[in-house]
């Protein structure tokens, strides 16, 4: 797949003060890519320098083959970006936003605004003033304003904060779609880690303004996590295994193993099985995101 984002060497200072060092990554066409890091560690800089609204101290940036900072403005009209405040204007009606943002990014299409407001539930509330949307109904317009030109790039900065369970489901469904029927490369941030673990295919790890680690899931997992702790509900006695399997919890019926690798797993199951033991549920509980990401944070410190 072709690069759509390239990254390399990017420093960026606030009043001197540096936020980014030495940044470098490329983001390939059709990819959904996840920046993780805490608090101030840089994301919305850098989706800021991504889209030309700010300009890096040092370093290159191509979007599209454009420089942000010369031809932002070519940037903007094949992207889509939803920031905190996502831009609306809270005077105007729901509908009126769009209308108004859809004339900007060239697209007067009545049909699609409508069918987006459907699909983000908003359509019965589309005549009232942004101004007394709820957190969540701002946050659901902000998307389709992003994606009402059915963008290239989709730039999202935390695009589930203030939603409920519902209105999660709802942004992470379409994202999905959008990726899968329009190749719609995605770079999202988010502190919400098993949310955007069903849609990412590649990760950015970001630590005080330098990114410290990068790759898909099972990249990350090959290199970070040397043992598998998996929990059963199961009656098998421990005695009567193979003490290979690791035991280092017994809680009633749920017994937690460590593993050493991944295909210890099956045998183990196989064995429990073979001596006419049952068992109702098994878990991994290591190998999510959460746990590769304080895995990769504790490695990395104490490299430093
Ligand atoms: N316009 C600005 N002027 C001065 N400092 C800034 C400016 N914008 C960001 N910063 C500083 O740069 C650092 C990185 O901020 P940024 O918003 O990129 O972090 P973040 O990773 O997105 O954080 P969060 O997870 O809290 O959203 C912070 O220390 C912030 O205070």
């Amino acid at each position: 797949m072709a690069p759509i984002i390239q990254v390399e060497g990017i420093q960026k200072q606030f009043d001197a003060r540096p936020v980014l060092h030495d940044v470098s990554f490329t983001v390939n066409k059709g990819d959904i890519v996840g920046l993780l890091g805490p608090n101030g560690s840089g994301k919305t800089t850098i989706i800021r320098l991504l889209n030309g609204v700010i300009e890096a101290t040092a370093g290159k940036i191509l979007v599209n083959n454009w420089d942000p900072h010369s031809q932002g403005h070519e940037i903007r009209k094949i992207s889509g970006i939803l920031t905190d405040g996502a831009g609306l204007y809270h005077e105007m009606s729901g509908v009126d936003n769009l209308r108004f943002f859809g004339k900007l990014y060239g697209v007067n299409d009545e049909t699609r605004i409508q069918q987006l407001l459907e699909d983000f539930q908003l359509a019965d509330h589309q005549q009232k003033k942004v101004g007394t949307y709820s957190t969540g109904m701002k946050r659901r317009l902000g998307i389709i304003k992003a994606i009402l030109h059915n963008p290239t790039i989709l730039f999202l900065d935390e695009p589930t904060n203030g939603l409920d369970p519902e209105g999660i489901q709802m942004v992470l469904q379409n994202i999905h779609t959008l990726n899968k029927q329009y190749g719609t490369t995605i770079f999202l941030c988010s502190h919400i880690l098993h949310l955007i673990e069903s849609v990412c295919t590649q990760y950015l790890f970001l630590d005080h303004g330098t990114i410290i680690e990068s790759g898909t899931k099972s990249e990350l997992e090959t290199k970070y996590i040397k043992e598998i702790s998996v929990k059963i509900e199961t009656n098998a006695v421990v005695n009567e295994l193979n003490p290979l399997y690791k035991v280092v919890k017994q809680d009633g019926s749920y017994i937690t193993f460590i593993l050493q690798t991944k295909e210890q797993l099956p045998r183990l199951l196989e064995e429990i099985l073979k001596k006419q033991f049952w068992i109702h549920h098994v878990e991994i509980q290591n190998r999510d995101l959460e746990s590769l990401y304080f895995q990769i944070r504790g490695v990395k410190n104490e490299d430093r």
